[in-house]
């Protein structure tokens, strides 16, 4: 049986870093968040408030125009593209992070993006795949931006069922790593598999579980969230397991003090918790 290490609070002080005078936005990170179709707008507008209250310092979203007005509503610090724009392929290489995935679909347009996303992405970026990307690469292997220097994968126990062909009961550590590896081949890749008790698989075989968060997080829109705050981690404290892990834990941590007092979370209330949280945390340092 592979050993599993436990994620603890300590990680929220080894990565959450307090800001330096002399920095600006762009030493916190470019992140383009692509997803949204005309029936998911709210998946990717809370993934990109997921992304902005982590503390990412440029983000760009990438949707079906009919969300421009409530993307630019609810976070008029996002940039907004319309994802059938040509000029979203030259905006890809300028990012350090892209999200793929949160309301995206499985229609044509989605498939053109991924196309697009294969053909762009650059070995200094880190890919999250989320949600919709997951399950068109499931249908089409090619579709799997190969070029990625870091692909982080984060689907629900379905979606992974849909990517590695492991049926939900069947999903042990080991099988989850064998797959992960073949799936990745020459990439470093990461899979967070996301569940009551959410495990991160590293390639290398290391196996972590993230034992907090409740029921109370079981909310439509809770994993774009999730998607949104580890692309902001990543965007300013870097593609390493620890970045992920912190990122995986105080998505659960805010989850477990709203539930506190609230029958449910929404998961618009964990990205507005955030800042206050990471203050925290950076004082520690
Ligand atoms: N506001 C918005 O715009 C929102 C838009 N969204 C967007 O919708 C798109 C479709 O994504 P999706 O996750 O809703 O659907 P899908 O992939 O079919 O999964 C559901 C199936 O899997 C099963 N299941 C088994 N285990 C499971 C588990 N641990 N966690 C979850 N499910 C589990 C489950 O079983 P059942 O519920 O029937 O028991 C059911 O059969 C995608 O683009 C997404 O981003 C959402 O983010 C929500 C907010
Ligand atoms: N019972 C639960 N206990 C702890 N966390 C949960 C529970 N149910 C759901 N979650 C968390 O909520 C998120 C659900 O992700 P996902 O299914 O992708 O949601 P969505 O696609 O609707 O945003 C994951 O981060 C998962 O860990
Ligand atoms: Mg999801």
């Amino acid at each position: 049986m592979t050993d599993e290490i436990t994620i603890s609070e300590d990680i929220l002080k080894k990565v959450i870093k307090l800001r330096k005078s002399n920095t600006h936005k762009g030493n916190y990170g470019r992140i383009l968040l692509i997803g949204g179709s005309e029936n998911y707008g709210g998946a990717i507008i809370m993934a990109t408030e997921g992304a902005l209250n982590a503390g990412a310092g440029l983000i760009a979203v990438a949707t079906h125009s009919i969300n421009l007005t409530a993307l630019h509503a609810r976070d008029p610090e996002a940039m907004y593209i319309d994802w059938k724009d040509n000029k979203l392929a030259s905006l890809v290489p300028q990012m350090d992070v892209i999200v793929c995935g949160p309301g995206l679909g499985t229609g044509d347009q989605a498939k053109r993006l991924l196309v697009m996303l294969k053909e762009k992405i650059t070995p200094d970026q880190t890919l999250v795949l989320d949600a919709s990307a997951i399950d068109l690469i499931s249908e089409d292997k090619n579709l799997l931006p190969v070029k990625a220097g870091h692909l982080i994968f984060t689907p629900h126990q379905m979606e992974w069922q849909r990517l590695s062909g492991i049926r939900i009961e069947f999903q042990t550590d080991q099988a989850n790593l064998t797959a992960l590896h073949h799936l990745a081949q020459n990439n470093n890749a990461t899979l967070v598999l996301k569940s009551n008790h959410t495990h991160v698989y590293s390639e290398y075989g290391t196996v972590y579980v993230n034992r907090i968060g409740n029921p109370g997080m079981a909310t439509g829109g809770t994993g774009d969230t999730l998607a949104g705050i580890i692309g902001g981690f990543i965007a300013q404290f870097g593609p390493n397991p620890d970045t992920i892990l912190a990122a995986v834990y105080l998505h659960s941590l805010a989850g477990d003090l709203i539930y506190q007092d609230h029958y449910l979370v929404k998961p618009t209330q964990i990205s507005s918790l955030l800042p206050k949280l990471m203050k925290k945390y950076a004082d520690l340092n």
